[in-house]
């Protein structure tokens, strides 16, 4: 098969996709979106001719236009605009976990700094404020007390971003000093980790400790369903474990990282991840074949009563 690959960086990750994809003989047509520009006609050479797209783009907003130009071109694309646009928003991917009824963590978006500070008395201590935007644990605060709430709102209204201006403030989840990935491929979960850290912040990218994690029914569930929640593909479905029992799911990654997870565990999760594509692709051509079939019968019919009058 043929497959672009829209980056600005190749990761670790990347590597192990571009190492598997060609050992496996495919073609691989890497696009650098800091040069490449995307017309409303057609799309940027050679991604047009390609049989699926993966969307690696580190900045949050390129991903999103980038996955949404690939649509409108009708160039398949892993992931969707749609699954881009829920899981690089917070808010949109707390809502999409609650409409769907997944147990998530309270959250509470507010606007002002006086709102939010509200929010945050509301929660009591400590509780947490995330930038809707972002990842790695980056500016994301937690709350011991409201002076440092004060101090904190006041940063972001000062100093932030406008994006810094939407305050997301969730419950403190007590979590037993680590948090769980599970990496799935609409919904099939390819293998899962945990993150153990003395710090709250428990994400690979602080340097947390890995570890395998073997699934249970209950993990193995909840991340189908979160990955139905955003609309389905390359996913890490991140969850805490409540202190009574449980599970909570506090983020979906779309352009997600998995170099840490490949050293934790003894699967090649790259290879998993090329055997979907590679699954994925044929499906499609298999509809097309039958859509073509369909058309050509629908064309027959079409001309059968023509025929029959001669
Ligand atoms: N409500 C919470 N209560 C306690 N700990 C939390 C809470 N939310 C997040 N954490 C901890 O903070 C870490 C980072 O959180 P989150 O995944 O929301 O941030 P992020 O910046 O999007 O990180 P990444 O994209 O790398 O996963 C989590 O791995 C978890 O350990």
């Amino acid at each position: 098969m043929e497959v672009g690959l829209l980056y600005s960086r190749i990761r670790p990750d990347e590597k192990l996709l571009l190492s598997e994809l060609r050992e496996r003989g495919h073609e691989v047509h890497k696009v650098d979106v800091r040069k490449a520009t995307f017309g409303l006609d057609a799309p940027p050479e050679p991604l047009g001719d390609c049989d699926v797209v993966l969307d690696r783009c580190l900045a949050t907003s390129r991903s999103k236009y980038a996955s949404r130009f690939m649509a409108h071109y009708d160039v398949p694309v892993v992931n969707s605009p749609e699954t881009a646009k829920t899981c690089s928003d917070k808010v949109e991917t707390s809502l999409a976990l609650a409409e769907a009824g997944i147990p998530t963590p309270e959250t509470t978006v507010a606007f002002t700094k006086e709102s939010a500070l509200d929010a945050i008395e509301a929660f009591g201590y400590p509780c947490v404020l995330k930038p809707v935007v972002g990842s790695w644990g980056r500016l994301m605060a937690k709350l011991e007390s409201r002076s440092a709430a004060e101090a904190v709102l006041e940063h972001k209204e000062t100093l932030g971003h406008y994006e810094h201006s939407v305050f997301y403030v969730q419950q403190f989840v007590q979590k037993p000093g680590r948090d769980l990935r599970v990496l799935t491929v609409d919904g099939e979960p390819i293998a899962a980790m945990s993150r153990t850290s003395d710090h709250w912040l428990t994400n690979a990218a602080t340097g947390a400790e890995t570890a395998s994690f073997d699934l249970d029914p209950e993990v193995e569930k909840l991340a189908k369903q979160a990955s139905d929640a955003v609309g389905g593909g390359l996913l890490g479905v991140d969850l805490m474990e409540l202190e009574n029992g449980g599970y909570t799911v506090h983020e979906v990654n779309h352009t997600v990282e998995f170099k840490a997870l490949n050293a934790a565990v003894d699967v090649n999760v790259a290879a998993k991840v090329v055997d979907w594509l590679e699954a994925k692709v044929a499906a499609e051509a298999a509809d097309d074949a039958e859509a073509d079939d369909t058309d050509a019968d629908d064309a027959d019919a079409d001309t059968a009563p023509a025929e029959v009058g001669q």
